[in-house]
């Protein structure tokens, strides 16, 4: 089985392959287009990249002896338990997973890998997860997929937090792409005077209920929650910890998706195939294609 420092170079390449064209081949139409549906199609660049962030950051950061590992919610997750089970059985037998909620324990489950809960292991060696935006400081923005609350849970019991996004989740402050706004777990009841005090005293007085798509009402989080999302001006995003410290102290908010300084380190997948890596240090290293 491969150490992770030595599978830094196999990550397959997705092979383009050109549609047949119907002319001049002598085929019926009706074969071409048998033929092309079951052709390899190209992978999305976006989800290239996500997957290039995800491999690059496992590959730098599960290492052979860590025992206890987090898995984060959202569209990269999928290519880190990927690149975990590529470690092999023999290692992954001894580990023990914990998940951020629903999505992340099918994952675990379907990759036939071992369950935990966070209350049966409070310490984690690693925790690898997505966001919705990433600031110039490693400040994020999370809970798109209102899993904050568990997120932030396993990232403040793990010993090393890692982000993994492709390139649009890059940006130097946070709500530059991110239109929805800070996300706030609430509890039910307390919502509509929660919504009042973003409104009126915290300066959010666009924050609304979020409510479902296949549902009548609002989303409810894994833990029987209310989300409202509120967005801040850039006054409020230069530092985030101000906002985020207010928000938690109103009475019915139960968790905020700001995660402050939280990350060692955020992976993201550029459409070139290269990955840049920003720590929270403040250095940032761009590692070419071919080297991913
Ligand atoms: O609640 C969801 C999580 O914080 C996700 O990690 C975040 O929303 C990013 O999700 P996606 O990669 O699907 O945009």
């Amino acid at each position: 089985m491969p150490l992770p420092s030595q599978m830094h170079d196999d990550i397959p390449a997705t092979p383009v392959i050109p549609e047949i064209k119907p002319v001049g081949l002598g085929l019926p139409e009706s074969v071409v287009a048998r033929i092309n549906q079951i052709l390899p199609k190209p992978m999305d660049p976006i989800e290239q990249s996500k997957k290039f962030a995800a491999y690059k950051a496992v590959d730098n950061h599960v290492k052979p002896e860590d025992r206890v590992i987090g898995i984060g919610s959202g569209s990269t997750v999928p290519y880190v338990v990927d690149r975990i089970v590529q470690q092999g059985e023999e290692v992954n037998k001894g580990r023990v997973f914990i998940p951020t909620g629903f999505q992340s324990k099918q994952l675990i489950v379907e990759a036939g890998l071992t369950l935990g809960d966070v209350d049966q292991y409070p310490t984690i060696d690693v925790t690898l997860d997505g966001a919705d935006e990433v600031d110039h400081a490693l400040n994020c923005v999370k809970g798109g997929g209102a899993c904050h609350l568990r997120e932030k849970v396993l990232a403040e019991a793990a010993k090393t937090f890692i982000l993994v996004a492709d390139h649009r989740k890059n940006v130097e402050y946070l709500g530059t792409n991110f239109a929805p706004g800070v996300p706030i777990e609430v509890v039910p009841f307390a919502y509509a005077k929660v919504l009042q005090n973003l409104h009126h005293i915290l300066g959010s007085p666009k924050a609304t209920l979020r409510m479902a798509i296949k549902k009548a009402g609002p989303v409810v989080s894994d833990n029987g929650n209310f989300i409202i999302d509120a967005p801040f001006s850039r006054e409020y995003m230069l530092d985030p910890y101000v906002i985020m410290a207010q928000i938690k102290m109103l009475t019915g908010v139960v968790e905020v998706g700001l995660f402050c300084k939280m990350a060692k380190a955020a992976y993201f997948g550029n459409p070139d195939g290269s990955v840049t890596i920003r720590d929270l240090e403040g250095h940032t290293e761009t590692i070419k294609a071919e080297e991913t």
